[in-house]
């Protein structure tokens, strides 16, 4: 038996389908959303996904601002660059790619980001939000996470999810979508400092594992059966993406996210589902 391919880049195409709708509506009313990007050095990694939103944005009929910084940029330089996007009026929504190059202040870059704008779902205030239950856009690759198993019809309700990873993308905000009321999973978190690894996991209904470990994530410590989303990145020495999972689990999962081809598809396309969501709250704002 082999593991039915939880497939991030069909799911990706038809969310993205259904977006290009809903940016015709907001044209016909006169309204262009605008997807911003900040890019600070020649990150070849970093320079690909970029080059990948500005590819779906012209694909659904969005249109995008593109802000590059070379890799000496200064703190003042990359403030200025979000001052700029906070004030620009074409740019409705923007993320500032990460991460930052080495002696640069992520978070006070994060901070003087318009949270209006936030596309990412990483800013201060929209982390804040969601650790208080308020409504704010949703950090990208967690969500996809969950469309992703809904629209495959993963139980996501009363199962058992350990998720491999600290990191701010994935690993501490994983956990806070799936332990809301309406997704209603225990989660255990797991990171290098996790004794005993393999026991947490073969516990597990969903593994989720974003520590960018290569082939971290064995077939002996999966339960028979269980989804497995490989969200981890790392590059081989020609450059090519290896994720966490061992290809062995194939074998046994229920279900597999690839990677590539599974939750990076579906990250992008949730970033395009909140710059339309931003632009259409702020042409109906809530009474
Ligand atoms: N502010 C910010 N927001 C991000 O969302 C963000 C970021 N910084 N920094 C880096 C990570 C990484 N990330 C990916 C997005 C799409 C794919 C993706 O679509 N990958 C393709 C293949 C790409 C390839 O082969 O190189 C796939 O998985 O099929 C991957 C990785 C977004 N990130």
């Amino acid at each position: 038996m082999s593991a039915q391919i939880l497939d991030g880049k069909a799911t990706s195409a038809a969310i993205k389908s259904d977006l290009t709708t809903r940016v015709a509506a907001l044209r016909e009313r006169g309204i262009t959303p605008g997807l911003g990007t900040l890019l600070v050095g020649d990150d070849i990694g970093s320079q690909k996904y970029v080059a990948g939103k500005h590819r779906d944005c012209a694909a659904v009929g969005i249109s995008s601002i593109r802000r590059d910084l070379p890799a000496d940029a200064s703190q003042k330089e990359i403030e200025t660059a979000v001052r700029e996007l906070n004030e620009d009026p074409e740019c409705t929504g923007y993320i500032v790619q990460l991460p930052l190059p080495g002696g640069i202040d992520t978070n006070r870059v994060l901070e003087l980001m318009d949270p209006a704008k936030d596309a990412d779902g990483l800013h201060p205030m929209s982390l804040g939000r969601l650790v208080l239950n308020e409504p704010a856009p949703l950090p990208c690759t967690p969500h996809g996470i969950i469309v992703l198993l809904r629209r495959y019809g993963v139980e996501i309700n009363g199962a058992h999810v350990v998720v491999v990873g600290r990191g701010t993308t994935v690993g501490r905000t994983l956990p806070l979508l799936l332990t809301r009321r309406s997704e209603n999973a225990t989660v255990t978190q797991c990171h290098t400092g996790t004794r005993e690894l393999p026991e947490q996991l073969r516990r597990a209904d969903i593994v989720v594992s974003a520590a960018g470990v290569p082939h971290l994530i064995k077939a002996e410590d999966i339960k028979p059966g269980a989804a497995v989303l490989d969200v981890g990145v790392s590059r081989n020495s020609e450059g090519k993406v290896v994720g966490d999972v061992d290809p062995g689990v194939a074998e046994v999962a229920g279900w597999l996210s690839p990677n590539p081809g599974g939750v990076g598809p579906m990250t992008r396309a949730m970033l395009l589902e909140n710059v339309v969501r931003i632009a259409e709250q702020a042409a109906e704002p809530a009474s």
